[in-house]
């Protein structure tokens, strides 16, 4: 299969950037890798592990000559290092990142030269690992790649791109950039947050967590801890980038949460049966779409369809 890249740069070697280089070579999607990493440690693991056919020493050199760079660093990194590469990047080069936030990402690559083809994505695959030594060429199989492409941009550019994270496994779909902050508010920031603070919660019943509740925790609070080991730089831009949509969930959640602590106050058990038999009817919903059972393929696309409804209805 011929390449769908002749050079591409990844700017940053962590989960994200590392699993896109082993899962292009896999695919044998990009000529020649190219990455980069701020960390002097990060380069040396990556250059270990032979993440990319070559690392280099500063951003620009990666970027230089390349047809496609992927930024694969926190949103909040994200203006610094399209203004350190901006010089250095060839004409109709495709640039594209990986950020779990799109309308901030959007605004701090405004600063890119205009010669360049700008094509935001967003794979919806991770793990609460980060690092070099945490990526690995499956993790985007089956899992959705959100391109959030910008208006009046070149369509050829967007297909390459789509092309591109086809080859690494995933099923692109696109979703104007406002939409997919707030469904990632709902699907992914907002329940982050919620396990954060529910471990915290955890943590701060001293008394109980030192002897007891790690031993006898069950499957539920587990699932709580391993999304709150979950980056916490990457974690903290993407809530001080995706402010508005997450507050507005934040906001609806904590009145479900009071009227449910209300039903449990005054005894209504009819509420909260209700409540969890329509909740239940969501999760059965997910399952009988084709999607996978075990909590970490949430993002997994469903291997039939399920009814994708617009935002006003
Ligand atoms: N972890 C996930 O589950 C997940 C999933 C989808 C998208 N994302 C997004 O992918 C991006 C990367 O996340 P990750 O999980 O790979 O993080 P990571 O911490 O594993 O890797 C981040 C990499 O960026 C580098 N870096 C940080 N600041 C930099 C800078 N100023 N210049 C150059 N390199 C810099 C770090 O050295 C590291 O190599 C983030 O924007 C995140 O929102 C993460
Ligand atoms: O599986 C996990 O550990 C993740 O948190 C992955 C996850 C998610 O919330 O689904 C996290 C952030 C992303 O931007 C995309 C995927």
């Amino acid at each position: 299969m011929s390449a769908h890249f002749e050079r591409v740069a990844l700017i940053g070697l962590g989960l994200i950037g590392g699993s896109i280089a082993l899962a292009a070579r896999r695919a044998g999607a990009a000529g020649r890798i190219v990455g980069y990493a701020r960390s002097e440690q990060t380069r040396a693991a990556a250059r270990r592990l032979g993440l990319c056919d070559e690392v280099a020493e500063s951003a620009a050199e990666a970027v230089a000559g390349a047809d496609l760079v992927i930024l694969c660093v926190p949103v909040g990194a994200m203006r610094a290092v399209a203004a350190e590469i901006g010089p250095a990047l060839a004409e109709g080069v495709v640039v594209s990142d990986v950020g779990s936030v799109k309308g901030a990402v959007i605004a701090a690559l405004e600063v890119l030269p205009a010669h360049v083809h700008v094509v935001p994505a967003h794979p919806l695959a991770g793990t609460e690992h980060s690092g070099p030594e945490s990526g690995f060429a499956e993790l985007f199989d089956n899992r959705y790649c959100l391109v959030t492409p910008l208006p009046g941009g070149d369509s050829g550019a967007k297909g390459r791109l789509a092309d591109f994270w086809r080859a690494l496994g995933a099923n692109v779909e696109e979703m104007a950039p406002e939409r997919h902050d707030l469904v990632l508010a709902v699907t992914s920031h907002a329940p982050h947050l919620i396990a954060y603070t529910m471990v915290g919660v955890a943590d701060d019943m001293r008394r109980v967590t030192k002897s007891e509740v790690i031993k006898y925790s069950a499957a539920g609070f587990r699932d709580f801890t391993r999304i709150a080991a979950s980056d916490p730089t990457m974690w903290r831009d993407v809530f001080l980038n995706n402010k508005a949509a997450t507050l507005e969930i934040l906001g609806r959640f904590t009145e479900e949460l009071f009227a449910l602590q209300r039903a449990i106050r005054t005894g209504d058990g009819d509420q909260l049966h209700d409540y969890f038999t329509r909740t239940r009817a969501i999760r059965r919903g997910i399952i009988d779409a084709g999607q996978d059972t075990a909590a970490p393929d949430f993002g997994r696309a469903p291997t039939r369809k399920p009814d994708v409804r617009k935002p006003s209805e």
